[in-house]
């Protein structure tokens, strides 16, 4: 089985490894454009460009199943959620869906979003550090390092195994 991941990403291939790691499976990884902007601003964008990747990488990359990534924010009358979203693209059925973590950003960080700033430069100037986005990523920083963002997209694409599974046991006609 070939599995095409839509980013070149670290935090996102070792995520999607793992997540497939009860399979024989070989892995490309390509950069793929999510088709959304820079910085999706709500979960339908957000999953948009978890599809668009998916779909992508599965058609550029030529292989059995594309994965698409993806990490965004969504207002609501609480504050600003960061969330994240996965899809899995095949030849034979629509992507699946599933979502991340999701959890309110301080309103510090929040602020400079609407004001149209992305969140991974962002974190990288509010946590002194380089490059957030591709190692541990905003929710290992605001959890104090409980859960980093392999864990969470690993998490992600076990969802996404876990109902092609099942799909492919089911549902498959
Ligand atoms: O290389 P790609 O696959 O594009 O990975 P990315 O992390 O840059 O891009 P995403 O599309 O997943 O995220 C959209 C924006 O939000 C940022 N972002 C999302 N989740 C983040 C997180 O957990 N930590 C830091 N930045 C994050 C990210 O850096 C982008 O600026």
């Amino acid at each position: 089985m070939k599995i095409i991941i839509g980013s070149k990403n670290p935090a996102k291939i070792k995520a999607v490894k793992s997540g497939f790691s009860q399979q024989e499976a070989e892995f490309v990884s390509i950069d793929v454009p999510s088709g959304v902007n820079a910085q999706p601003f709500s979960d339908e964008e957000t999953i948009q460009g978890a599809i668009n990747r998916a779909v992508g990488a599965l058609n550029q990359g030529n292989g059995d199943i594309g994965i698409g990534l993806e990490g965004g924010v969504h207002e609501t009358s609480h504050g600003l959620l960061l969330c994240n979203w996965g899809a899995l693209a095949t030849h034979n059925m629509e992507p699946i869906i599933a979502g991340g973590a999701r959890f309110l950003l301080p309103e510090e960080v929040a602020a400079r979003l609407r004001l149209g700033e992305e969140l991974g430069p962002v974190m990288d100037d509010y946590a002194k550090m380089k490059n957030v986005r591709k190692h541990e990523g905003a929710v290992g920083i605001f959890t104090n390092g409980m859960i980093n963002r392999i864990e969470m997209f690993t998490h992600v694409t076990t969802l996404l195994t876990g109902q092609y599974t099942y799909h492919q046991k089911h549902l498959r006609r």
